[in-house]
């Protein structure tokens, strides 16, 4: 088997730790795990063992059952879970299979310990005290070799060297080479890689390993109300009074102390903004209008059209309950209560609710910067008359349009030409200056395509085809410090994308919590045709049927590059990979564009 073959599958890099017994292995993993994490860099470490090793104590029930004969044991907490299988094999277990179990999509790199003589990228670990030849010299695959002072290394080893005992440098080297790392599929971009049987991912596996990606900006500043709209609350947003402040009167009309009376007194007038300064008796009545503080002695308030007053007397149509048209102190929102928990999105009513709290000037979150720009020589800008053979560029326009409704910075760099020195130029620029970049074209297999050996130079970039129509090529990486999304040249399908897998990503990385995209079900009102495993997003209409429920119908033709058809829809119309095709009467999802259009 060929170290192609072995790591085919794999979505992350893979690392061999080879090291002879006694090196210090463990220990050194036991320092460089926090120190990789402190870093932002999530491991999966894959260990060989011997063929009877236990993780379980026999007495647990997990022991137990197993022994009785459970062929697979899964145990989870809230915390972490376990998977125990009984898989006897000749020799080593499988190590293609192994990776394969590794739940690539939240780690950045798997960590293999004991599979010596497979084929696979390998960190060395030596120590002379050990007595142990080196590998590196018979193993072509070595990467670098970590080793203590006292080890003789020969003037001709090729390798990087790092010093065994300093973490932080096997720590840089590990960083430096999950950065340098091209999956297999991808490591010449262009054609070659763009072959049948290249792995599709899912659209949740997609979302999973963006997400996986993103790290939530940190940075806060304050921000004058008006112009918190759509921002992200960096702290919890705590009540310093009760809402309302004082327990006042939700009509105009008359506030009473009940009882059991036919007629009331009245003794004053209270106004909004205004207090009672006396204490009501029983059979006092005091005219309040709404919003004023109710007297103390007061627990009711008649509304005026139930009343008629005469001579300094005020009497009351129909039952009257105690404790009637009051709004208390405190109702809506009590003091020290948490109003806006941090990560909150502000719309108009968060607004609204910070205001009525006093806070005038809340702490946000730094807005995401994103630069954005289209390729493609037929790409023309819509200011300039339409040459032959082209295009004009709407793309930049759509995202504009969707990068501002999710409250961002965006950084437009216009039409860059393709070749490759200016696609190099602009994608530095952007990566220096943004926190993101979002190009659109030239992710396909197209062969005047610059953008893909300008960013095989910049960045480490994946180009991944994923289970969805409009949208299946991506292109998602990182330029030095910046996330990278290559969106597919057809307009709507950089709508659809940006829509499934940009807009998460910003949302993570702008600080937002407890988002979910909206779907709701409804009734087909003709068929559609979709194909198993793959996700199809069709353009819909959808409305109130006569029974009352929501139906939803297509905007007919769905050529990927008919943004007519993105204006006539309100919603996307998903049809899952489990689905072949839909008939009339079946029950589809749909994402109204309400969110982001
Ligand atoms: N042999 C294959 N051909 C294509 C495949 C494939 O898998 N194999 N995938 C198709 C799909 S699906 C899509 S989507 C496109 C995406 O290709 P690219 O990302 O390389 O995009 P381009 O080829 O540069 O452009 C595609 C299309 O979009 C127009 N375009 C580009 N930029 C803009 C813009 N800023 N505004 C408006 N329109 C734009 C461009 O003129 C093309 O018509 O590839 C398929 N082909
Ligand atoms: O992404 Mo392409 O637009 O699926 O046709």
């Amino acid at each position: 088997m060929t170290q192609n073959d072995l790591l085919a599958d794999c979505r992350v890099p893979v690392l061999g730790l080879c090291a002879y017994s006694g090196t210090g292995k463990t220990t050194l993993l036991r320092k460089l795990l926090p120190e990789l994490n402190r870093r932002g860099l999530k491991m999966a470490v894959l260990k060989h063992a011997h063929c009877n090793f236990e993780v379980d104590k026999p007495g647990k029930d997990s022991f137990e059952l197993r022994k009785a004969g459970a062929d697979q044991m899964l145990i989870a907490s809230s915390k972490r879970r376990a998977l125990m299988m009984e898989r006897p094999v000749e020799g080593a277990p499988d190590l293609k299979e192994l990776l394969a179990m590794v739940d690539q999509s939240r780690i950045n790199l798997i960590l293999v310990e004991g599979f010596k003589a497979l084929p696979l990228p390998k960190l060395e670990l030596h120590r002379a005290a050990v007595g142990k030849p080196f590998v590196w010299d018979k193993d072509p695959l070595v990467q670098a070799l970590a080793c203590d002072d006292q080890t003789p290394v020969p003037d001709d080893c090729p390798l990087p060297r790092l010093d065994i005992n300093d973490v932080d440098a096997i720590a840089d080297y590990i960083q430096d080479y999950i950065l340098r790392w091209q999956p297999p599929q991808s490591a010449p971009f262009g054609p070659s890689c763009d072959d049948g049987d290249r792995k599709q991912l899912s659209v949740s596996q997609g979302i999973a390993r963006i997400l996986a990606q993103v790290t939530p900006i940190s940075a806060t500043e304050p921000q004058d109300l008006t112009g918190c709209l759509n921002r992200i609350l960096a702290e919890d947003a705590t009540s310093p009074i009760d809402v309302p402040q004082q327990t006042n009167s939700a009509m105009d009309g008359y506030a009473i102390a009940l009882g059991d009376h036919t007629r009331y007194t009245l003794v004053g007038e209270v106004l909004a903004g205004y207090a009672f300064e006396g204490t009501l008796e029983p059979g006092q009545a005091v005219k309040i209008m709404t919003g004023a503080p109710l007297p103390a002695g007061a627990d009711t308030v008649v509304m005026r059209e139930l009343a008629s007053e005469q001579a300094g007397q005020v009497q009351f149509e129909g039952e009257i309950i105690r404790g009637q048209n009051v709004r208390t102190a405190g109702e809506d929102i009590a003091l020290g209560q948490t109003a806006l928990a941090a990560g909150q999105r502000l719309g108009a009513a968060e607004l609204g609710l910070l205001a009525s709290l006093g806070i005038a000037r809340p702490t946000l979150l730094r807005r995401p910067k994103v630069a954005i720009f289209s390729t493609g020589d037929e790409v023309c800008s819509p200011e300039r008359p339409l040459q032959p053979n082209c295009i004009f560029d709407s793309n930049r326009f759509t995202l504009h349009g969707m990068l501002a409704k999710l409250g961002v910075e965006v950084i437009d760099l216009g039409i860059i030409e393709d070749n490759e020195a200016a696609m190099m130029a602009a994608l530095s620029r952007a990566a220096e200056e943004a926190d993101m970049v979002i190009t659109s074209g030239g992710v396909s297999v197209g062969d005047a395509d610059f953008i893909k050996d300008a960013l095989a130079k910049l960045g480490h970039i994946d180009f991944w085809r994923i289970a969805q129509r409009p949208g299946r090529p991506l292109a998602f990486g990182r330029i030095g410090n910046a996330l990278f999304f290559g969106l597919p040249g057809n307009p709507v399908a950089v709508m659809v994308s940006f829509m499934q897998f940009v807009q998460p990503a910003l949302r993570k990385m702008a600080g937002e919590t407890k988002w979910q995209p909206k779907l709701f079900k409804a009734i087909a009102t003709e068929p559609m045709q979709s194909r198993l495993g793959r996700t199809e997003f069709n353009r819909g209409i959808f409305s109130l049927g006569p029974g009352g429920q929501l139906e939803v119908s297509t905007t007919g033709h769905q050529g990927s590059g008919m943004l007519s058809s993105m204006v006539t829809a309100n919603c996307l119309i998903v049809i899952e990979e489990s689905i072949e095709r839909v008939q009339p009467g079946d029950s589809v999802w749909v994402q109204p564009f309400a969110d982001l259009l």
